[in-house]
């Protein structure tokens, strides 16, 4: 691992505002050592075996929709990560909002370099992410283009106008899949089917777009390092390049992209909400020969208007024979652990354990 001086060295170096991008326009065959990741975090994934996949194809029936919600239990409690499909957003939607991404990316430097920031000031930032305070950076370039549970929802005036129109679009879309997902979540937990939305679950949403350029040593760095979701639930969009991987019993799986489908995964808050029912799982993305990769999380985490309230397991949860295995907190505290703690630091849903 590098030492302490190599780091801030490198990051002074590296730091041209450019990204991890801009190393790969300036034709570098060895990545320099800040990225440069120990032996064991780089252990390899088994493959054939896939997260699940569901299909939301008559959605509204009866019986599909008992099968539906079934799936969705044993996705949720046992793999903490699945896919969507036929979740009725037109594929439009989703390749102009990572076209939009790309030319974000691909922009003029000059250009790009008005966005870039990493102070969680503004609403839309453009940088290398948390490359000062991590003892190893990631081999990608991330855009924020809202938090909305810090504030309210960006001015689309605040965004790049490049994937201004397609980011827009986009949400509205993830609203209203979001809306679906927590219906199915609750009834899965037993709840009637509004349960999680009437708490707010679905009200704010916060989007961040990855792009991680081909990276001349992958068999050296990661992605994005091993990490859960702090929030109650990420829908996440990715292009065909691949890399995310899941951790299962203790092994890493592939989230092999399938055209047109969503990524769906339970964050720690809904870990704590579901009280164990359902699992916050880790996962990672590897670095990759060929690229770039996009990828564009939604996160949903609550909205501002929820700082004060209190979150802990749901009480129809709890009996006797489940007694509950978080204490009770404002999510404006949990939410301020989870904004100020690098991805490898103590997770905030360790502080609520019982
Ligand atoms: O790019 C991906 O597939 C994963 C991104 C991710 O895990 C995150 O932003 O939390
Ligand atoms: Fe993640």
């Amino acid at each position: 691992m590098a030492s302490q001086t190599a780091i801030d060295h490198d990051s002074k170096e590296f730091d041209t505002k450019a990204g991890v991008k801009g190393l790969v326009d300036a034709g570098i065959l060895n990545i320099p050592e800040i990225f440069v990741r120990p032996a064991e975090e780089l252990n390899s994934a088994k493959k054939n075996i896939e997260v699940p996949i569901i299909d939301l194809s008559d959605i509204g029936s009866g019986n599909r929709r008992k099968e539906i919600v079934n799936e969705v239990r044993i996705a949720a409690g046992k793999w903490g990560f699945f896919q969507v499909i036929n979740h009725g957003i037109p594929l439009s939607v989703l390749d102009e909002m990572m076209e939009g991404i790309r030319l974000f990316n691909e922009q003029d430097l000059e250009l790009k370099k008005e966005m870039h920031g990493r102070d969680g000031a503004k609403h839309v930032q453009f940088s290398s992410f948390d490359l000062h305070t991590s003892e190893t950076a990631d081999w990608r370039d991330t855009l924020t283009l809202s938090l909305s549970h810090l504030g309210s929802d960006p001015d689309p005036s605040e965004m790049p106008s490049v994937c201004r129109r397609s980011t827009v679009e986009y949400i509205k879309h993830m609203k209203r899949l979001a809306k679906t997902l927590f219906e199915l979540l609750s009834e899965a937990l037993g709840l009637r089917p509004d349960h999680l939305g009437s708490m707010g679950c679905c009200r704010g949403c916060s989007i961040l777009a990855h792009y991680y350029p081909a990276c001349p040593q992958p068999e050296l760095a990661l992605g994005i390092r091993k990490h859960s979701d702090a929030g109650i639930l990420t829908l996440l969009l990715q292009n065909h390049i691949g890399g995310l991987q899941v951790l299962h019993n203790g092994q890493w799986f592939d989230v092999n992209p399938a055209r047109g489908s969503f990524v769906v995964n339970i964050g720690d808050l809904l870990q704590i909400l579901s009280n164990d029912k359902f699992k916050s799982v880790k996962h990672r993305v590897t670095a990759n020969h060929v690229g770039p990769r996009i990828s564009v999380p939604c996160f949903f985490s609550g909205d501002s208007s929820q700082l004060d309230e209190a979150f802990g397991p749901i009480k129809e949860l709890i009996s006797e024979a489940n007694l509950p295995r978080y204490k009770e907190f404002l999510l404006k505290e949990y939410l301020a652990k989870a904004v100020s703690s690098p991805l490898d630091d103590k997770p905030p849903i360790d502080y609520y354990k019982l």
